[in-house]
This record gives C-alpha cells, sequence and structure tokens, in this order.
C-alpha cells in the first residue's frame, strides 16, 4: 500500500522550542552515530536536522532553532532557496552527472561566464569549477606556480585554507587541522597578518605590510614566490579585519615583483561582507580569486576565477576531477546568482551589519569579556578575553554558544586561540527574527 505523506506545512520564520536541546530524538541518533561515523567528524550542535529553510533549522524533535552560521556563511540566500530547490530538481531530471572532461555542459560554461562577470576586475578572466575551497584553493596554487614557473607560495598567520595536504601547509592553526597529519606540502612561507587588537598599539595597515614584505624578501625571496595567498577578513582564523592600507600595500608589492596575488573568498565571498566580494572594500583587484561556500546556496561548488593569462599557462588536461562542476552545483550557482543579485543581498548584509553592530559595541560597555566586536556585512564577531587582558577565553566563547544553542539560537566560534563568537547569518534573514537571536546572544554576553 502506498502511504501519501502529508504535504508538510511549510517551516515558519520563527523559533520554537519543544524539548530540551538536544530533543530525545536527537539524541538516540547520536547514539547510532558514535557507532558508525568517524569519531574525527565534530559537530557544533548535537542536533540532527529535519528540514531548514530560509534563516532557521527545524531538528527531528520539532524544535526551530535560529540559525547564525549559516552552514558555516553557506546559505547565504537563505537553506532550501525555493528558486535553488527547483533548479536543482530540474537539473537533476535532466540528467545529474557526465563529467565535464568527458561531456561539457552549458551549465558550467554559463557558471564561468557569471563568475566573470561579478568577480573584481574588467580584465579577460577563465574559471575552472571544482567541488569545495580547499579544492579551489589547490587550483589557484597549481596555476600560479605553472604560470610563473616559481614554486613558493606565501600565507597569512591565523590563515584557514582547508584539510587537504597543502591546504593545511597553509593553515595556521595546529590543532584540531594539522595535529598529527603531517609532513605537508613544502615551499609554504608564514608571513605576519594584520591583527589590530593584538598588533602594537598604533600600528598601520601599511607598516603591517612592510612586518609582513620584510620576512618574505629575508626567508623566501620575492622572486621565488608563486603566489600570495590572503583572505580578505581572516575567516576561522577569528574574523579579523586588517587594518586599512594593509591588503593594498601587500597587493602593490606583489605585483611589482611579479607574484600571484590570490584572494581566498570562500568565507567572505558572494555579498557575505556586504560587497560581493570582500578584497572591493579594500579597491584591490586580484589575480585569482578561490571561491565556494555561498556560491551555490548549499549545493557543493567552488572556483577559481581570474586572469586569463594565468589560467590559460596551464596545459590541456592539467586542471580538473571527476566532480568539479557538477551540473547539478551549477544549475544551482546559477539560481543562488540571480538571487545575490535581483535582491542585492550585499545591501542586505550592510542593513545587518547597520543592526548588529551598534548593539554589541554598547554592550562592549556592559561586559568587560568583550575585547572587540568587528567584521564586515554579516560576517561579524566579538572577541572575548580574561577582564582586564588580552588572554583568550575559548570558555566563555564555548559557555556563550552553548547558552545560545539551548535556547534554539545557533551561533559558531572561530579563532586561533578558540575565544571569538562569529555571526554568519544568513543574508535574507527577517530583522526580527535577527533581533530575537541578538537577544539570546546578548543575555548569554551579561551572565558570563
Ligand atoms: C577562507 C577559507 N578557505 C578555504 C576553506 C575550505 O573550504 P572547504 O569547502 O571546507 O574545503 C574554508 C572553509 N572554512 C570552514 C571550514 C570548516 C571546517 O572544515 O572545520 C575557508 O573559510
Amino acid at each position: 500500500m502506498t502511504t501519501v505523506s502529508a504535504p508538510t506545512a511549510p517551516l515558519e520564520q520563527r523559533r520554537v522550542l519543544r524539548t530540551p536541546i538536544p530533543g530525545p530524538r536527537s539524541v538516540a541518533l547520536g547514539a547510532r552515530r558514535a557507532a558508525a561515523v568517524a569519531a574525527g567528524v565534530s559537530s557544533t550542535l548535537p542536533v540532527y536536522v529535519s528540514r531548514a529553510a530560509g534563516a532557521v533549522i527545524e531538528d527531528v524533535d520539532g524544535n526551530v532553532l535560529i540559525d547564525l552560521g549559516s552552514g558555516i556563511a553557506v546559505t547565504s540566500v537563505g537553506a532550501s532557496a525555493p528558486e535553488v530547490a527547483a533548479a536543482v530538481a530540474a537539473q537533476a531530471a535532466d540528467f545529474t552527472h557526465t563529467c565535464f572532461m568527458i561531456s561539457p555542459y552549458e551549465e558550467y560554461v554559463a557558471v564561468c561566464e557569471a563568475l566573470a562577470r561579478v568577480t573584481p576586475g574588467t580584465h579577460d578572466k577563465r574559471s575552472v569549477l571544482v567541488n569545495s575551497g580547499a579544492e579551489a584553493v589547490e587550483n589557484a596554487v597549481k596555476i600560479a606556480r605553472r604560470a610563473t614557473g616559481r614554486p613558493a607560495v606565501l600565507v597569512l598567520d591565523h590563515a584557514y585554507h582547508g584539510r587537504t595536504n597543502l591546504t593545511m601547509a597553509m593553515t595556521a592553526r595546529a590543532m584540531p587541522y594539522k595535529t598529527g597529519f603531517g609532513p605537508f606540502a613544502g615551499e609554504v612561507y608564514r608571513v605576519p597578518a594584520s591583527y589590530p587588537l593584538r598588533d602594537p598599539a598604533g600600528m598601520t595597515g601599511e607598516q603591517a605590510a612592510l612586518r609582513a614584505i620584510d620576512v618574505a624578501e629575508r626567508q623566501v625571496g620575492a622572486d621565488q614566490v608563486a603566489a600570495l595567498v590572503v583572505e580578505p577578513v581572516l575567516g576561522e582564523g577569528g574574523f579579523v579585519v586588517p587594518a586599512p592600507g594593509f591588503l593594498s600595500t601587500l597587493a602593490q608589492w606583489a605585483a611589482d615583483r611579479g607574484i600571484v596575488l590570490v584572494a581566498d573568498e570562500v568565507q567572505t565571498g558572494f555579498a557575505r561582507t556586504g560587497a560581493m566580494f570582500a578584497l572591493e572594500h579594500e579597491g584591490v583587484v586580484p589575480d585569482l580569486v578561490a571561491m565556494a561556500k555561498g556560491i551555490a546556496g548549499g549545493l557543493p561548488l567552488g572556483a577559481v576565477t581570474g586572469r586569463a593569462e594565468l589560467l590559460d599557462a596551464v596545459h590541456a588536461g592539467g586542471l580538473g576531477g571527476t566532480f568539479g562542476g557538477n551540473p547539478l552545483a551549477c544549475a544551482a550557482a546559477l539560481a543562488a546568482l540571480e538571487i545575490y543579485e535581483r535582491d542585492d543581498l550585499a545591501a542586505a548584509a550592510r542593513a545587518i551589519e547597520a543592526m548588529v553592530v551598534p548593539r554589541l559595541t554598547a554592550l562592549q560597555t556592559e561586559v568587560p569579556a568583550v575585547a572587540d566586536v568587528r567584521g564586515r556585512g554579516a560576517m561579524l564577531a566579538l572577541e572575548l578575553v580574561l577582564p582586564g587582558t588580552l588572554e583568550p577565553d575559548k570558555a566563555a566563547a564555548q559557555r556563550v554558544a552553548a547558552a545560545c544553542a539551548a535556547q534554539g539560537v545557533l551561533v559558531l566560534t572561530c579563532g586561533t586561540w578558540g575565544n571569538v563568537l562569529r555571526l554568519l547569518p544568513p543574508l535574507v534573514i527577517g530583522h526580527d527574527l535577527l533581533d530575537e537571536a541578538l537577544t539570546v546572544l546578548e543575555d548569554a554576553l551579561r551572565a558570563l
């Protein structure tokens, strides 16, 4: 007998708490997980999802949580955006996979055309599509090395670039990302970042850049460097906005030395920071842009877009992979890109910043543990320290995130020391819902 399930009511954009968090069904799933899923895969919330839409997540116990994480800056257009879901369903009905390297398809080409249009710069561009952010960063480095014939890669302190061998080498934080997984790829060199809260008082962005350049020139030699890879806002490293002039000074030095400037916009890209790409805030045009996360409304897609002469320096067959630019992900990306532009989600990100930053800055005067409120657009953060010091307080960040989760608000942490609370709401979040979530966060911070 076929059972026709009753149509489920649309998921309303409101917080609902029916059980303690996690509820009994999530707890039971946790027990199953322990017997089947590798212990190395961690989850922030011990809550199992049944549905998600817009800025809320419904768990298997019927609780509806406000999502200030967007699956780590992915569902910027909203979870299960209707246009994305419809595009994926239609594409799946046509074909789910052929491998672009075997039998190509228009959707891949259309995504590359769109990326050429929306990424910074008016120069002739080419793209390659892959499956993740780490794969995009790996390919950006491959392209830069092939185009320049040089081996060295410069990365910033506090950087995060992925979990593959090369991107682990590029990532700064040892635990949990690197410990025990070496040896790592060679020819990766780290230079100081601009971290205004922790840099010497009064250090300008230009001075911070000259500090980094000095290390690069002394320890590597500019003529050995293929690429300088920068996150315009440090992501996993703590949502650190560099001092004005830091990135533009580095970019000018790279251009003068024939070094490929790679913007890792995996977390900052696609309207997240209030511009389509975060380097736009710095007035800098990168040579290559590595992208993923928000590109396809939740479908796995990564991309490298940049100067045609760089990408086309790679010999035929030098770029690719079985699933790169999967048609479902491409259909999702075309739908998501239309939403970004149709609904001006960069402006939505700026409106979120305008609403959130004054509230959290005001709170800073009440809560001495909040050392810094920072970020751009809807990529915002609070750094927590032991009051009266700059000593990172990871435990405080964990307490606040746990208190928010218990109240049905999902807040993520990050930072080299794990002491940074980060806000990454979907850019489509309603301001009433965001206001409700902020109130929960403020109460948790006041209780520190
Ligand atoms: C700037 C920047 N570059 C690259 C990446 C890597 O992107 P992938 O799609 O996770 O490979 C990221 C992914 N950041 C979240 C990682 C979460 C975790 O794995 O614990 C990023 O932020």
